[in-house]
């Protein structure tokens, strides 16, 4: 079964001149729990509109979306909110951290809104988390105290401490120079599959895709599989 389905998935939208501007076209993509794929794109290519779309934040104007099976028209408000929440971690370019807070509280953060017992766990839970990214030492370090990778890195412990089962990471080494991002790349990597999530890797950079196991490229909207010479083909 796939964790995320989408069958001739397209978005557009109406402009102010009446005429309709088609951002994505009938995209059809599978993942399953443990892919790793790459979507790489030009800029005005559609990559945040896909992601949009692939982390529950917005619906498609035609074409179906499923989640587990269930289609998104079946997941509204509180239940689509709770589904995101629990299942999908997000990791940006901008780290997003919570500048008064310390490296543990901005990992605790997404358990504040857990409804199990990872509420009452969560400083537990955090700090084992950033132990795994590497950074039990700085537990109650403030974002401006840490370099941008290990600002990354605690953005990557907090995407990932429920545990979700897909993670949706758009550009995520885009404000590190190249060594540090490749460390965080490899450390991502590394962390998913542990965990058996499933990664979409949205990026521009060649070198931060060629992790993936599996690559596309969006194009004027259009998501179609790359081969690579180490992969073969891999739609
Ligand atoms: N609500 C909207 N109204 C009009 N045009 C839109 C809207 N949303 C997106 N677009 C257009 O659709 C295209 C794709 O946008 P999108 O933001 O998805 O691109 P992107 O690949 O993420 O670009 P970048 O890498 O520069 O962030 C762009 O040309 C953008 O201007």
């Amino acid at each position: 079964m796939a964790l995320l389905r989408l069958d001739g998935v397209a978005r557009s939208v109406q402009l102010p001149d009446l005429t309709t501007l088609e951002i994505l076209r009938s995209i059809d993509l599978e993942v399953e729990v443990g892919d790793h794929l790459s979507i790489v794109g030009r800029s005005g290519s559609g990559k945040s509109t896909l992601l949009n779309l692939l982390g529950l934040l917005d619906a498609p104007t035609a074409g179906r979306l499923f989640f587990d099976d269930v289609p998104l028209e079946r997941l509204r408000g509180a239940a689509r909110d709770r589904r995101r929440g629990r299942d999908i971690g997000f990791i940006f370019q901008q780290f997003n951290l919570l500048p008064g807070r310390t490296a543990l509280e901005n990992v605790a953060t997404p358990l504040l809104y857990a409804h199990d017992r990872g509420f009452w766990r969560r400083e537990r839970l955090a700090a084992e988390m950033l132990e795994r990214v590497g950074l039990g030492d700085r537990l109650h370090s403030f974002p401006t105290q840490l370099s941008g990778g290990e600002q990354q890195r605690v953005a990557i412990a907090r995407a990932l401490v429920r545990g979700p089962r897909l993670i949706l990471a758009d550009e995520p080494t885009g404000a590190l120079d190249v060594e540090t991002g490749a460390r965080v790349m490899a450390l991502l990597d590394d962390i998913a599959e542990q965990s058996g999530a499933a990664l979409i890797t949205i990026t521009h950079d060649p070198n931060v895709a060629s992790l993936a196991r599996r690559h596309y490229r969006l194009d004027q909207g259009v998501l179609t599989a790359v081969a690579t010479a180490s992969t073969g083909v891999t739609a």
